[in-house]
C-alpha cells in the first residue's frame, strides 16, 4: 500500500531545497494552527472548472474541480493534510471532483456512495492500473496489481494461505516475537514509538512469513524490502546514481534472488510459515502458483502487511496514551488474560482493544486512498469519467461523514459497541480495509497482529503523551508520523 506520489519529477526542481532535503520535510514544517486552517481553506477552488465534456445526450454532468499549481497541482496539500485535504474537497465540491495531482488530472471519489460505486465496480470500468502505474517496478504482479480473471484465480489460490486455521498458526508464531521485544522497550524517557514498531513488525514478517531468523541475511533482505517501499513513492523515477529509485530496483532484484533461491526448500518442506503456505496453496479445482507467482506474491505481501500494521499500532498507541481511561479499561482486560500463551481466540476476547483499534482505523486510516484507472467511460454518481482517468478512492472521507458518525472528529470507541454500531450507518461507512473484490486479504491477520502488539504493550508499560501533543502525519506515501511519534513508557504501578 504505497506511494500516491508517482511521476512528479517536475516537482523536484520546483521544490527541492538547496540542501537536497526530502520534499516532505519542507512541506511538513510545523505551523501555527491558524495558518494551517487558512492553508486548508485554500484547497477550496477559487474557480471551478469542468474536467471532461460529457457525451451529448448522456445526461451526465462534468466532474467539477481545479488543477491547482502548475505541474504540482494539489500534491503538496495532500502531503501536508492527507485525508483532511480530500475531506475539504468533498465538502467544497461533492462526492465526485477532480484535482491536479502528481502530474495528472485525478478524479476523487469520496463519501460512501461514490466509494461504493467504484469499489464494487459493477461495469468493470475501474482497473488496478491506478496502482500499477505507481508501484509496478517494485511490486510487479502482487495480488493488488492484478485485474479480472487473472486476479480472481490468484486470489482464490492465495485464500488457501489465509484460512482461519492458517491465521491461527501465524498468530502463534507472532506472539513469541512480541514477547521477546516489547517488555525491553526503554522506559522513563521519551521514545519514538513508530520506528520501534516498524522494527518489530518487520521482525514479525521475517519470522511469520519466511520462517527467517535474525542475522546479516535477514538484515540485507529487510534493507532491500525497505528500499522497494521507499522507491515506490520516490519523486525522481529514473534509474540514476544515488536515487531511491535505483536503490529500489536493486532491492527488488535482491528480493527476487532471495526468494527464488529459498523456494525449492520451501516447496519440499512441511513448514507452516506463509512462504511455505503459498508454495503449497491449491484450490479444490487444482489451481496453484508457479515459482514466479510465489516470489512476486511474497514481495508484495511483505509490503502489504508491514506498513499498514505499523501505522495502525502506532495510531492506537497514541490514542491510548491520549485517553488514559480507555488505556486502563483495555489494560484490565489484558492483565486478566494472565501470562499464559495468547492465541487468536484470547486476542479476540479483548473487547475494549477491539473498539479502540476500530476507532483508530477510522480516525487515522493507514490506507486513506486506493487508486484505480478507468478502462472505459464510466458514469460515476451522474458524472462523466472518460476512459484513462486516474481515480483516487478516498475511503477515509467516509470515516468523517457527519451523516453517519456523531461528532466524527472525536475519539469515541464506544460508537462501535453493540448498542450503537454507528459503522452500520452505510455499507461503506467504515472501510479501512477497502471493499469489493480487492478487499484486504490480510484483514484478520492484520487485526490480530495489532491486537497482540497492543496487548503486550499494555501488559508491560503505561503509555503517556506530552500535554497538547498532536501527531503530524506525512502523507508522501502511506501516512506515517512525521516526528516518529514521541511517547513515554512508564512501569505499571
Ligand atoms: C491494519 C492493517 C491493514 C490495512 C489497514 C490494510 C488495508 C488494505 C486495503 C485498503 C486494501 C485494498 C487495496 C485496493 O483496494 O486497491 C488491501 C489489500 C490487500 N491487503 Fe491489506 N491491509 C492491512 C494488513 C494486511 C496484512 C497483514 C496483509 C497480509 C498478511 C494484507 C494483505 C493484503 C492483500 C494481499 C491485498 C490485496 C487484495 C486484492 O487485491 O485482492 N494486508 N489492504
Amino acid at each position: 500500500m504505497v506511494g500516491v506520489l508517482g511521476n512528479v519529477e517536475v516537482a523536484v526542481s520546483a521544490v527541492r531545497t538547496a540542501t537536497g532535503e526530502r520534499l516532505s520535510s519542507v512541506v511538513l514544517t510545523p505551523m501555527p494552527g491558524g495558518v494551517d486552517r487558512r492553508l486548508l481553506e485554500r484547497v477550496r477552488p477559487r474557480r471551478v472548472e469542468p474536467l471532461d465534456a460529457p457525451p451529448a445526450g448522456s445526461g451526465l454532468a462534468p466532474v467539477p474541480g481545479d488543477a491547482g499549481l502548475p505541474f504540482l497541482g494539489h500534491t503538496l496539500s495532500y502531503i501536508r493534510f492527507g485525508s483532511a485535504f480530500t475531506r475539504a474537497r468533498w465538502a467544497a465540491l461533492g462526492p465526485v471532483s477532480w484535482c491536479g495531482f502528481a502530474g495528472e488530472h485525478v478524479v476523487i471519489a469520496a463519501g460512501p456512495d461514490a466509494t461504493r460505486a467504484v469499489l464494487t465496480n459493477p461495469d468493470k470500468a475501474y482497473s488496478q492500473d491506478g496502482w500499477r502505474f505507481l508501484v509496478d517496478e517494485f511490486f510487479h504482479r502482487g495480488l493488488m496489481l492484478l485485474d479480472g480473471d487473472d486476479h480472481r484465480v490468484h486470489r482464490r489460490v492465495m485464500q488457501e494461505a489465509f484460512t482461519a486455521e492458517r491465521v491461527r498458526g501465524y498468530v502463534d508464531r507472532t506472539v513469541p516475537v512480541l514477547r521477546e521485544t516489547i517488555p525491553g522497550w526503554p522506559r522513563g524517557r521519551q521514545v519514538r514509538l513508530y520506528p520501534e514498531l516498524k522494527r518489530l513488525t518487520l521482525d514479525v514478517a521475517t519470522r511469520v512469513f519466511m520462517d527467517g531468523r535474525s542475522g546479516p541475511e535477514a538484515e540485507e533482505v529487510n534493507r532491500a524490502f525497505m528500499d522497494c517501499v521507499q522507491a515506490a513513492s520516490a519523486i525522481v523515477r529514473r534509474d540514476l546514481p544515488g536515487t531511491r529509485y535505483r536503490a529500489g530496483l536493486r532491492g527488488r532484484a535482491l528480493l527476487e534472488r532471495y526468494f527464488t533461491e529459498a523456494l525449492p526448500a520451501k516447496r519440499a518442506g512441511e513448514g507452516d510459515d506463509l512462504f511455505s503456505a503459498l508454495c503449497r496453496a491449491r484450490t479444490p479445482e487444482g489451481e496453484a502458483f508457479t515459482d514466479d507467482d510465489v516470489v512476486n506474491h511474497m514481495i508484495f505481501l511483505m509490503m502489504a502487511a508491514h506498513d499498514t500494521s505499523t501505522i495502525t499500532s502506532a495510531a492506537a498507541a497514541y490514542y491510548l496514551a491520549a485517553h488514559p481511561e480507555w488505556q486502563e479499561r483495555a489494560r484490565a482486560e489484558s492483565l486478566a488474560l494472565g501470562d499464559g500463551p495468547t492465541d487468536a481466540a484470547a486476542l479476540q476476547s479483548l473487547h475494549t482493544l477491539d473498539l479502540v483499534i476500530k476507532e483508530s482505523l477510522r480516525l487515522a486510516a493507514p490506507v486513506p486512498v486506493v487508486m484505480r484507472r478507468t478502462v472505459k467511460d464510466a458514469a460515476l454518481l451522474g458524472h462523466h469519467v472518460p476512459a484513462g482517468r486516474l481515480v483516487m478512492v478516498a475511503g477515509a472521507v467516509n470515516h468523517h461523514d457527519p451523516a453517519i458518525w456523531t461528532d466524527p472528529d472525536v475519539f469515541d470507541p464506544e460508537r462501535f459497541a453493540a448498542h450503537r454500531r454507528e459503522d452500520r450507518g452505510h455499507r461503506d461507512a467504515w472501510i479501512p480495509f477497502g471493499g469489493g473484490v480487492h478487499k484486504c486479504l490480510g484483514m484478520l491477520f492484520g487485526s490480530l497482529e495489532v491486537t497482540a502488539i497492543l496487548h503486550e504493550l499494555l501488559r508491560h508499560h503505561r503509555v503517556t503523551v506530552a500535554p497538547g501533543y498532536r501527531p503530524r502525519w506525512d502523507n508522501t506515501s502511506l501516512p506515517v508520523p512525521a516526528d516518529g511519534l514521541p511517547l513515554r513508557l512508564e512501569p505499571l504501578r
